[in-house]
């Protein structure tokens, strides 16, 4: 596990998106493509704006493969879609529809779930390791859509599945922990003050993953980086 500390969230996404395009080059040049899945809220906007902005002549980009880890219960054109905040903030790079793997909402929740993880064998084959997984953290400590006291949080059969949040009365559809921990990177994107007693509590709180689900989160064969700023890091011990 490697965190990464920066002064404030602009130098954090500045540095996620280097290391983001340096994976990417280098998975192209080893296995012709680059597999990744983004995250969604509030977070990650700023970095895929600044992709498409900054990056769009370094790799290329109809190599690389878009998925979500997980998203809202909703129409993509719906303003909480994960996918329609990702595609319109990365539209300069004139992604191909083939290239950017959305969940069918148009399904019933555990039907788009299954259909989802269809879709992710179909993509990979025998081996399902994305190359990077980008991950947010709530201020309830849940990542994807793995929220506290939530029964995804024990799933080990599915690759994808649906969650219900009561409190919010909503479903979503995520990637579980078991698809997430095989992937080749992890990297997690927190900033802000309000994120500052989750991350403590992910990192140096005794495990308990029904409290805080992001500690489910170690991948088998794979690196985790943290890009937090120092808002956020301001409860760590050191
Ligand atoms: O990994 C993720 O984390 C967020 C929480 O991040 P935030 O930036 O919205 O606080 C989650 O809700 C999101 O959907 C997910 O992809």
């Amino acid at each position: 596990m490697k965190l990464n500390i920066y002064k404030d969230s602009d130098a954090a996404i500045q540095s996620i998106a280097t290391y983001l395009v340096d994976l990417a080059k280098k998975s192209i040049a080893e296995k012709g493509r680059f597999d990744i899945s983004l995250s969604g809220g509030s977070s990650p906007k700023k970095l895929y704006e600044l992709l498409a902005k900054n990056f769009a002549s370094d790799i290329d980009w109809t190599k690389v493969f878009f998925f979500f880890g997980d998203e809202r219960y909703v129409a993509h054109d719906h303003p909480d879609s994960n996918y329609l905040m990702a595609t319109t903030a990365m539209a300069p790079l004139n992604l191909g529809e083939a290239q950017i793997f959305k969940v069918d909402t148009s399904l019933d929740p555990e039907s788009a779930a299954l259909d989802y993880e269809k879709c992710i064998k179909k993509h990979f084959g025998e081996n399902v390791a994305f190359d990077l997984i980008l991950l947010g953290l709530g201020d309830d400590a849940h990542t994807a859509s793995l929220f506290p006291g939530t029964d995804i949080l024990f799933n080990d059969e599915n690759l994808v599945k649906d969650v219900y949040l009561k409190d919010k009365e909503v479903y979503r559809i995520s990637m579980t922990a078991p698809l997430i921990n095989q992937a080749k990177n992890v990297a997690f994107l927190t900033f802000g003050e309000g994120k500052a007693n989750a991350l403590q509590a992910i990192l140096e709180a005794e495990k308990d993953i029904t409290k805080y689900p992001a500690q489910l989160i170690k991948p088998l064969n794979g690196e985790v980086q943290w890009f937090i700023d120092e808002a956020a890091a301001s409860k760590l011990s050191n």
